[in-house]
């Protein structure tokens, strides 16, 4: 890239106090409410489940996949069912792509409807990301806050961050291996939040 030409995409910050997070705001207010308002209005948001003691639950907030061709994903044990790349989320995933330098064959779309709706601890570390994932995630609508803690026997600080429409927040690798991350309820939020997470799908031989 030339000297003189400023970069396409703003070059991802450090974010503090988790040096395998990085972050950056890549959408302005009005381009992040736009773009909120098609894919809420434009993605088939479908109720997930899981199964906890035996009993069937919804998921706390509704869910998307969009997957190249042939790429299947577990996610709490439910294979989802996948749609094709829209050309608004193809050219997302491009300049997604552009700004963290990783490839990404998928996306899981999230939507918060309210401040009820969250995503429990977890870490994606599900054998079908591979051993050494690097996830992207844009958020849109309601600002809410990410939290992370180390896995049982990974030394450092549990931490927060705020999550304002438009910023691209990318968790690189061992992130996944060694932090868990949760979206806690927030009872303050009455507005809706939707977030695309962006993935590379590593296919596994299944039995
Ligand atoms: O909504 C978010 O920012 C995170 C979603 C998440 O952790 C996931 O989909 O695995
Ligand atoms: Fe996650």
């Amino acid at each position: 890239m030339s000297a003189t030409r400023p970069p396409a995409s703003p070059p991802l910050q450090p974010v503090p106090g988790q040096p395998l997070l990085a972050c950056a705001s890549v959408l302005d207010p009005a381009a992040a409410q736009a773009l909120f308002d098609v894919l809420l209005a434009e993605t088939p948001w479908t109720e997930g489940h899981y199964i906890a003691a035996g009993r069937r639950f919804a998921l706390p907030r509704l869910q998307c996949w969009f997957a190249d061709a042939g790429v299947e994903y577990r996610y709490a044990q439910q294979l989802l069912n996948s749609h094709a790349w829209t050309p608004r989320l193809q050219a997302l995933r491009s300049s997604v792509e552009a700004c963290c330098g990783v490839s990404f064959n998928a996306v899981l779309a999230n939507l918060y409807r309210d401040g009820d709706d969250h995503v429990s601890w977890h870490a994606d570390d599900e054998d079908d990301l591979g051993p050494a994932p690097h996830i992207a995630s844009l958020s849109l609508g309601a600002t809410r806050s990410f939290h992370w803690r180390p896995k049982p026997g990974t030394p450092g600080d549990a931490g927060r961050l705020p999550l304002p429409p438009g910023l691209l927040l990318l968790m690189r690798a061992p992130f996944q291996q060694h932090w868990e991350h949760a979206i806690p309820t927030s009872p303050s939020v009455s507005g809706a939040r939707l977030n695309l997470t962006f993935r590379q799908v590593i296919p596994t031989a299944r039995v």
